[in-house]
């Protein structure tokens, strides 16, 4: 019976204080010299006395003249209770008839199933000891006498000569079996001694297994010998200072490797640790681990250990940063610019008032954002009286920040798929003063273009795993799994489909799309971007704009090649530029999406719909991913199934090159394949390439 439900029904049980027992402990050093056995008989004898002791305060009394004669008998007695009450513990028989004796009628019965707990506890969450009954008042105990005489075995079995045993902890059943020890018996329990011993040691080394399995470490069998030696939990000072010599080993292999161990060992045994080190799944170690060289993998995991400095980016349709920095410098706030590659930025190193309750933000002179979060717009670059698609906008701090580089002219229209990070924008857009943003609420892979279309410019600030801010949510380090991998990619996909579709490749000033992500992997970036590519045509990338700040996006992966212009894009890391991890590529639509490109997911009524509501569209710009393209989702250019074999064989060569293990290829490619010929069988159409994710 749940909690909710009783108290719902009466109201919280009363506390035994409430009904005149108190229960505190209280010293018992009269009673030590008493016998156990008797000490516990005792404490039998006195639950009934408390149980009595209930029906009496449930006025379940006998007549007067029965109670006198009792009371009397029992008054003789009350002295020696007094002293076995102090030491003794009750121990409690299933179902604690503490309020069942006591109750006569069906609800109280009830109460009493309530109250007890699933095990037959009594479900007080105080545990009663004999002291309580020491300091009942000596009335009170005559009444308990009176209520229960010697009647209710039945309910409380208290016969202590027939169940002795169930009283004593096997530690006293021990000392029992060693007092009785003889010549005779002393081999057959020097015998028994010895199988318990041993059998507490193997239950110790298989806790300690286990232990080892969970965190990974069982490889290095040195670390887990002395452990299990000393009966500890892994150190994490020791795999410290393994990863660190392990990333040196590897470092330079060959002049520092013990010859009896590959590179694979070593980086099996690195990202082993790491997973026991940060608390990452072995498969999200892996797939990070694998974007480094091992000495920078480490460092990138280790700057995920610490959140990126606290940045608020100037809102210049109210203020300059000058003015805002001077406010809050006079608040006490002690910061300064992020950095040459914003005008806007200010990075706080200390606060004394809470950033997100000054005057000046409440006033819309400032928001709290990401430093990294300033370059998709940046990248962007709106121009005044464009008209510009934000898709995936909330909570706005992106939004708001191109509404203030079109000085609130033109037309911002910012739209999230989530209602309540919607009405969130909703906020951001009016304490920032955004007079040029229209705030909808559609699935943009259904929305657009079918909607609307012929933006100047649009942002798709995709929905990620998050690998980039970890150091802000390091629930990604365990909550993200392979099918993460495979479900983000795919709608990535389609939204910037969308998003390409939705653009206006006539504009006068612009035509451009914006992708971006807070994560790091290849599949959520460079592959997605690869992948549009080749359904797109009429797009290209081109240089952001953001200069040299950040990396350059890959140009090849797991021995795939990707656009000679991939290099344009930007990734951004927090061991590299102190910013969370992201990236940004810049597309420039030249052309209307060709008739022959992919058409799915009711593109054809998107088309006629679009020619409707706006004139922008070209008509052609119609696309989904059909189940064939998820499976041909690849970084591109693997048309035909007799390069299985070569592409396997590549891969394996770059795995063992990083040294990690060369079967995850076979285990991946018999998996690809399968899926691969699931999805050709479904349809007619020639697959234009082969899914190649890591
Ligand atoms: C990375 S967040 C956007 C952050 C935002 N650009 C900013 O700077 O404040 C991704 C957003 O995409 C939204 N989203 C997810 N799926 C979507 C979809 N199919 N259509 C539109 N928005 C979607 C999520 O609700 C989430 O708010």
């Amino acid at each position: 019976m749940g909690v909710g439900r009783r108290f719902k029904k009466q109201g919280p049980p009363a506390t035994l204080e409430e009904l005149g027992l108190n229960l505190k402990r209280k010293p018992n050093s009269e009673t030590s010299q008493e016998p156990v056995k008797k000490r516990r008989r005792s404490g039998e004898t006195d639950v009934k006395k408390l149980v009595r002791l209930d029906r009496a305060l449930r006025g379940d009394q006998e007549s007067g003249d029965i109670q006198e004669s009792k009371k009397s008998d029992v008054k003789k007695q009350k002295q020696e209770k007094k002293l076995v009450n102090k030491d003794a513990q009750i121990t409690f028989p299933p179902k604690f008839p503490f309020l069942a004796v006591g109750s006569q009628d069906d609800e109280q019965a009830e109460e009493v199933e309530e109250y007890n707990d699933n095990d037959g506890n009594a479900a007080f969450g105080v545990p009663l000891d004999e002291a309580s009954l020491s300091d009942l008042d000596d009335d009170e105990i005559a009444q308990a006498e009176l209520e229960g005489g010697s009647s209710d075995d039945s309910v409380f079995d208290s016969d202590p000569d027939e169940q002795p045993r169930r009283m004593f902890s096997e530690d006293e059943d021990e000392s029992d079996a060693e007092a009785q020890l003889t010549a005779a018996n002393i081999e057959g329990l020097s015998r028994k001694l010895d199988q318990e011993q041993a059998q507490v040691e193997a239950e110790a080394q298989q806790e300690l297994e286990d232990a080892a399995l969970q965190t990974n470490i069982a490889k290095d069998e040195g670390v887990l010998d002395s452990v299990a030696a000393q009966g500890l939990a892994p150190d994490l000072a020791v795999v410290r200072t393994r990863m660190t010599e392990t990333i040196r080993v590897l470092g330079n292999f060959s002049a520092l490797a013990d010859k009896t161990k590959s590179r694979t060992d070593y980086t099996e045994q690195l990202l082993s640790d790491i997973c026991t080190y940060y608390g990452y799944t072995p498969y999200l170690a892996e797939k990070l681990f694998a974007l480094f060289t091992p000495a920078e993998a480490f460092a990138f995991f280790e700057a995920n250990e610490t959140p990126r400095p606290v940045v608020l980016r100037t809102n210049t349709l109210r203020t300059n940063r000058r003015t805002l920095a001077q406010a809050l410098i006079n608040r006490g706030v002690v910061l300064e610019p992020v950095g040459k590659w914003s005008k806007v930025g200010l990075q706080v190193f200390e606060s004394p008032v809470p950033l997100g309750a000054t005057p000046e933000y409440l006033a819309g002179h400032y928001i709290l954002q990401a430093a990294s979060s300033f370059l998709p717009v940046m990248a962007l670059a709106p121009q005044p009286n464009e008209r510009v698609l934000d898709m995936a906008a909330a909570p706005g701090g992106k939004t708001t920040y191109i509404s203030a580089l079109m000085r609130n002219t033109g037309a911002v229209f910012a739209n999230d798929a989530n209602r309540q990070r919607a009405k969130g924008l909703i906020g951001n857009v009016h304490r920032l003063g955004c007079k040029n943003v229209v705030v909808c609420n559609y699935d943009a892979q259904k929305a657009f273009p079918k909607i609307l279309g012929g933006f100047d410019r649009i942002l798709l600030d995709a929905p990620c795993s998050g690998t980039g801010v970890i150091g802000k949510d390091p629930s990604v380090k365990t909550s993200k799994n392979e099918r993460d991998f495979l479900a983000l990619p795919h709608m990535q996909k389609q939204l910037l489909l969308a998003a390409i579709d939705s653009v206006d490749h006539k504009s006068k000033t612009g035509g451009y799309i914006v992708y971006s992500t807070c994560s790091v992997t290849v599949e959520e970036n460079e592959g997605v971007v690869q992948y549009v590519l080749r359904k797109r045509p009429n797009v290209k990338i081109v240089d952001t704009g953001l200069g040299n700040f950040g990396s350059e996006g890959f140009k090849t992966y797991m021995n795939k090649k990707f656009d000679d212009k991939m290099p344009l894009t930007r990734r951004y890391f927090p061991h590299r530029e102190n910013v969370d991890g992201f990236f940004v590529c810049k597309l420039k639509k030249t052309g209307p999406t060709p008739k022959n490109a992919g058409q799915a997911n009711g593109s054809g009524e998107a088309e006629a719909n679009t020619s409707m509501v706006n004139g922008h569209k070209d008509k052609s710009d119609t696309d989904g991913e059909t189940a064939e393209d998820a499976a041909d989702d690849g970084f591109g250019g693997f048309d035909d199934e007799e390069d299985q074999k070569y592409i396997a064989q590549a891969e394996k060569k770059w795995l063992k090159a990083r040294g990690l293990d060369p079967k995850a290829a076979d285990r991946k490619n018999r998996t690809e394949t399968k899926d691969a010929s699931q999805s050709k069988s479904g349809s007619k159409k020639k697959a234009g390439g082969k899914k190649h994710g890591k």
